[in-house]
């Protein structure tokens, strides 16, 4: 269990007069995005500091200052009271600080101890892998995981390479980390392993800069919480003290009124009615799953296949938006049935669009502008012969741009110089964009601010207003709120279909506990 409240900083590790960070009205611009706006920030040896703020507010920015990979335009910026090396000194500023991002950062085909020391070997010295083993086995010893240094990454769980992540971070020297959304991609009980491992971390002088879209965890990890809003510091003091709806409120400042703070508060849906048409009536026989699959789908209705990694749910859906050649069963769209030779193209033709979760692999082409982006997968619909309509084409994605209330300067801004959660909006567009009869959203909140959220979510309501049939693949049970009905499927087996499941249901359902009644 992890205590709703964090533990007070032993008076033995924490100096407040020495602060790690020091930032005083620190200016960083991008052309005329300003990311970092008379910012002044503090961040005290010892403390657990909480960044929190929308999508685009200024956090991603602020941690590459923070990491020495961008300079500031002007202002102060003090590392442990001294000005920061040179960027070019890798090795001072890793000695200084260390950030664990989302994405893992490890090699999977190494063992831990490899990874652990990857990079400080350097010439034609000689490597004990006994010694390295053994050096690799004290540290982690060190810092209380339970890992085995000669295990390969690959066969780690989520939750544990972290820890190797954090593990390596502090055998570098660092005694300052920086967690960019450390928990988006853990299930509930790594989770409470990590903050559980956070808080042993701190109390024995490590400091932390904690970075989370899930403002519940904010009391649970950190002593101070800064709110970031246009580059600015718009709220900071005491994690313990400053509430939700606070912080929130900071987050949004005057579009506060009116959003839903979760996803479960904003679907009110009467139920749907029997006569909308079924759009898609699926059966298939998928490699990583033992069940078949079987849905039948109707236009208007959201139905989600609930599920951790692992579960067969993404493989699923990729299936039926024809991105998994080997696939058996059978799949009608619309009382046709699809061809063998199904992929993601003629998936787009027909009426299936797929939100894919990795925006930056395989969702968007970074180097495109966001009006190119989103009308992309809809380019005959302003094609004329053999020129482009680029008048409607501008229309459309500025429709588009209010739609989805994505921050730019301009609809011709190049989508990699977007925050991560407007990328998500411009995603979003793109996969709306040929107005498909079935969308296939992956994940489509992670990594995406509260506001932003419901946002999205919201255009996807609209749009199943109007017809729209969804499937929705996720393991947050605030997200799976939105659904009418939730297939749950744990290690290839469906292990419920309901309507009305609550938060409680879901959890319980994903981690494999049978629920009392109508189990299917
Ligand atoms: N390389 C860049 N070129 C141009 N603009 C940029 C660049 N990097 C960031 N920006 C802009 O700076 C602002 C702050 O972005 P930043 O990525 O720091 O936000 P964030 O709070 O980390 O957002 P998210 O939670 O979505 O990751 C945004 O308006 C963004 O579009």
């Amino acid at each position: 269990m992890i205590p709703a409240t964090r533990p007070a900083v032993s008076s033995t590790s924490v100096n407040p007069l020495a602060a790690i960070v020091q930032i005083d009205r620190a200016v960083k611009r991008f052309g005329e995005t300003v990311a970092l706006n008379e910012l002044s920030l503090t961040i005290s040896r010892g403390e657990s500091h909480g960044l929190v703020g929308r999508n685009g507010a200024g956090k991603s920015t602020l941690v590459s200052v923070l990491t020495g990979l961008r300079t500031i335009d002007s202002g102060k910026f003090l590392v442990n009271g001294a000005a920061p090396p040179v960027l070019s000194d890798r090795n001072a500023w890793r000695e200084i600080v260390s950030c664990v991002y989302q994405h893992r950062t490890l090699v999977p085909d190494l063992s831990v101890a490899e990874n652990l020391y990857l990079g400080r070997y350097q010439g034609k010295q000689t490597i004990s892998w006994r010694a390295l083993n053994q050096k690799a086995s004290a540290e982690l010893d060190s810092w209380n995981m339970p890992i085995l240094p000669n295990a390969k990454v690959r066969d780690l769980g989520v939750g544990e390479a972290q820890m190797v992540e954090i593990a390596r971070a502090l055998s570098q020297g660092s005694r300052f980390v920086i967690l960019d959304e450390p928990t988006a991609q853990l299930i509930a009980s790594e989770i409470d392993q990590l903050i559980l491992r956070v808080n042993e971390l701190r109390k024995r002088g490590v400091t932390f800069l904690f970075i989370s879209h899930h403002l519940e965890e904010i009391p649970q990890v950190c002593d101070t919480v800064t709110v970031l809003r246009n580059g600015r510091d718009v709220l900071h003091g005491d994690a313990q003290k400053i509430t939700t709806t606070r912080i929130v409120s900071a987050m949004v400042g005057d579009e506060a009124t009116g959003i839903a703070l979760t996803a479960s508060e904003h679907v009110t849906r009467p139920p749907l009615s029997s006569d909308m048409p079924v759009v898609l009536d699926a059966q298939i026989k998928a490699a990583a799953c033992k069940d078949t699959f079987h849905l039948t789908l109707r236009a208007g209705e959201v139905v989600g296949l609930a599920g951790h990694s692992g579960s067969g749910t993404r493989h699923l859906a990729l299936t039926l938006a024809g991105h998994n050649p080997r696939w058996a069963g059978q799949i009608q769209l619309k009382g046709e049935k699809v061809p063998r030779t199904w992929n993601p193209s003629t998936a787009v033709r027909t009426g299936i669009s797929l939100l894919p979760e990795d925006r930056i692999k395989t969702g968007l082409v970074g180097g495109l502008s966001i009006e190119d982006n989103i009308t992309l997968p809809s380019l005959k619909t302003f094609s004329r012969r053999v020129l482009i309509d680029r008048k409607a084409r501008r229309k459309f994605a500025e429709a588009n741009r209010t739609d989805l209330g994505i921050a730019c300067h301009s609809v011709t801004q190049a989508v990699s110089e977007l925050s991560g959660g407007n990328q998500q909006k411009v995603l979003l567009g793109s996969a709306l964009s040929p107005n498909p009869a079935i969308l296939i959203l992956l994940h489509p909140t992670a990594g995406v601010d509260i506001a932003s959220k419901a946002t999205i979510l919201d255009i996807v309501e609209r749009r199943r207003r109007q017809g729209l049939a969804v499937i929705l693949v996720s393991d947050e049970p605030e997200e799976l709120a939105f659904c009418d009905r939730v297939q749950v499927w744990v290690r290839g087996e469906k292990v419920a279909e309901r309507s009305g499941m609550n938060e409680q249901e879901l959890v319980a359902a994903m981690e494999g506990f049978t629920l009392p009644s109508e189990t299917s």
